[in-house]
């Protein structure tokens, strides 16, 4: 999505929360900045490599995401015919990280804003996981503490672009997870573990859900944005 077309969302969703648009552009400055001469980090070519083209199983956090992974990697009896782990990408967002692990697999790319558990997306980060750390008002002590423990990052914000830290659309992990695939030009998008109904989440939550559910739509929806 171009940030023309995200910034009437933007807006709905800085009214919606009371969040300021000032706060979010300060975290993306901070993010680059933390970014700033290091090496080793995730290029948007590399991402593109990793996506185009290939079949992807964006992970949410919801309760169904172990039964959605046993399914898609192979395994229960009776489960459908099993998505190959050989060709597919596997992108969790943020929270999913942990089942994901469980389940014996290592997500690809994990989309965080680094609230999930941050030892399994470290530990995962270590043994190869990308990590698209996005940037916004309530995680700047969040980024201080944990980029420059992670590799392999690439930088986004909900706010506007700047060098370096990109908007691809999206608010939540699960629906930023998604409108990334499709701005990667993902060959088929498959989604566990979305459960946008769930009644175990706080008020919060739950308002945070209707509006991934929105965005998950959204991203599915539209055309795929030109190719990287
Ligand atoms: N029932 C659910 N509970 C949690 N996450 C869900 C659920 N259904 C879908 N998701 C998606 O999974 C993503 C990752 O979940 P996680 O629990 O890590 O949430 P989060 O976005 O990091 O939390 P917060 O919104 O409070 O920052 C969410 O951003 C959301 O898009
Ligand atoms: N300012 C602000 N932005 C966000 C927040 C949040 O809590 N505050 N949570 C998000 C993940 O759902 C995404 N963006
Ligand atoms: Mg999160």
């Amino acid at each position: 999505m171009q940030f023309s077309e995200w910034v009437p969302i933007y807006a709905e969703i800085l009214a919606d929360f009371g969040f300021t648009r000032e706060e979010d552009e300060g975290a993306a400055l901070l993010l680059q900045s933390l970014l700033l001469g290091r090496e080793g980090d995730l290029s948007i070519k590399e991402l593109a490599s990793m996506i185009r083209g290939r079949k992807v199983l964006v992970c949410g956090n919801g309760p169904s995401l172990p039964r959605g992974l046993a399914e898609a990697l192979g395994g229960g009896e009776g489960s459908p015919e099993p998505l190959k782990r050989s060709d597919l990408v596997i992108i969790a967002a943020d929270g999913a990280t942990t089942p994901i692990l469980a389940a014996g697999a290592l997500p690809d790319v994990i989309v965080t804003d680094l609230d999930g558990f941050l030892p399994d997306i470290l530990a995962s980060n270590r043994r190869g996981s990308a990590a698209v750390v996005h940037a916004h008002g309530d995680n700047l002590a969040a980024l201080k503490e944990y980029v420059p423990r992670l590799t392999r990052v690439l930088a986004t914000t909900q706010s506007r672009p700047l060098e370096g830290v990109y908007n691809f659309g999206g608010f939540t992990d699960g629906d930023r997870a998604v409108f990334l695939a499709r701005r990667f030009g993902a060959g088929e998008i498959h989604l566990v573990g979305f459960d946008f109904d769930d009644p175990t989440v706080t008020a919060k939550k739950k308002k945070k859900l209707a509006w991934a559910r929105r965005l998950v739509a959204m991203a599915l929806e539209g055309r795929p944005d030109p190719a990287d």
